[in-house]
């Protein structure tokens, strides 16, 4: 999804999360009703990465204790498949593809983390529940472009092999259309484009670009 500044993306984004009350219409997730139902209850099938690096995770605890957090959460206990290997072991095993060091920096204190390293983890805590969508609010926009490129690749494998509905806001119109197979922009709370498929493939930056100033 993308569109100016004031656009209506985020609200659209915390409507859909529980954040902010919808004025109108129904929100149907996974065939839950979910228009008037509390943060929580929907949290059982969406989860959410955020800009700031620092939301997704708790700084004070350590890597490992977020991960049992975000284990225990899920209820359905991704990590028992990896009991028999031990706690240590498995959670390393779960970090290690993330390719950020993770795996031997368990007991650190999230807060010594990098941006790129927090919102890896993010990412991964969010996705460990399995939900049926994954909420992505600029989730790259707080990193450098190295760190940004690095944390959009693990994005796509993560939602490619868990095959993740995913929704993305992005200010960068190279993502836009490089990512997912589907395009939104929004403008004044209206969406102006809806493309998806090989029409997305087919449209150009400058086509993009073109919109956002009509
Ligand atoms: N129910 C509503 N009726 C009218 N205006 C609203 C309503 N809800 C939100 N707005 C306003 O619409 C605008 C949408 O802002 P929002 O943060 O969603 O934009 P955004 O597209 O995410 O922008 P940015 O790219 O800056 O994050 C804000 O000014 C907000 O106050």
């Amino acid at each position: 999804m993308i569109g100016n500044n004031g656009a209506g993306k985020s609200t659209l984004l915390n409507t859909i999360a529980g954040t902010l009350p919808a004025d109108a219409g129904e929100l149907t997730l996974a065939g839950h009703k979910i228009t008037r139902k509390p943060i929580a209850y929907r949290s059982r099938w969406l989860s959410r990465v955020f800009q700031d690096p620092k939301m997704g995770t708790a700084g004070e605890l350590s890597v490992a204790e977020n991960l049992t957090l975000a284990a225990q959460h899920t209820g359905s206990m991704s990590l028992k498949r990896y009991r028999h290997h031990g706690q240590t072991a498995a959670y390393q095993e779960l970090l290690r593809p993330l390719n950020m060091g993770l795996e031997n920096r368990l007991t650190t204190q999230v807060k010594y983390l990098s941006g790129g390293q927090r919102q890896a983890l993010s990412l991964l805590m969010a996705t460990l529940s399995q939900p049926e969508l994954l909420l992505l609010d600029e989730h790259t926009a707080a990193l450098d472009p190295q760190t940004s490129q690095k944390v959009m690749d693990l994005t796509q494998t993560i939602v490619e092999q868990n095959h993740l509905t995913t929704m993305m806001i992005t200010h960068k119109m190279s993502d836009a259309l490089k990512y997912g197979n589907r395009l939104v922009m929004v403008q004044d709370g209206q969406i102006k484009l809806d493309v998806r498929d090989e029409e997305k493939q087919n449209l150009r930056q400058e086509e993009l670009l073109s919109l956002f100033s009509e």
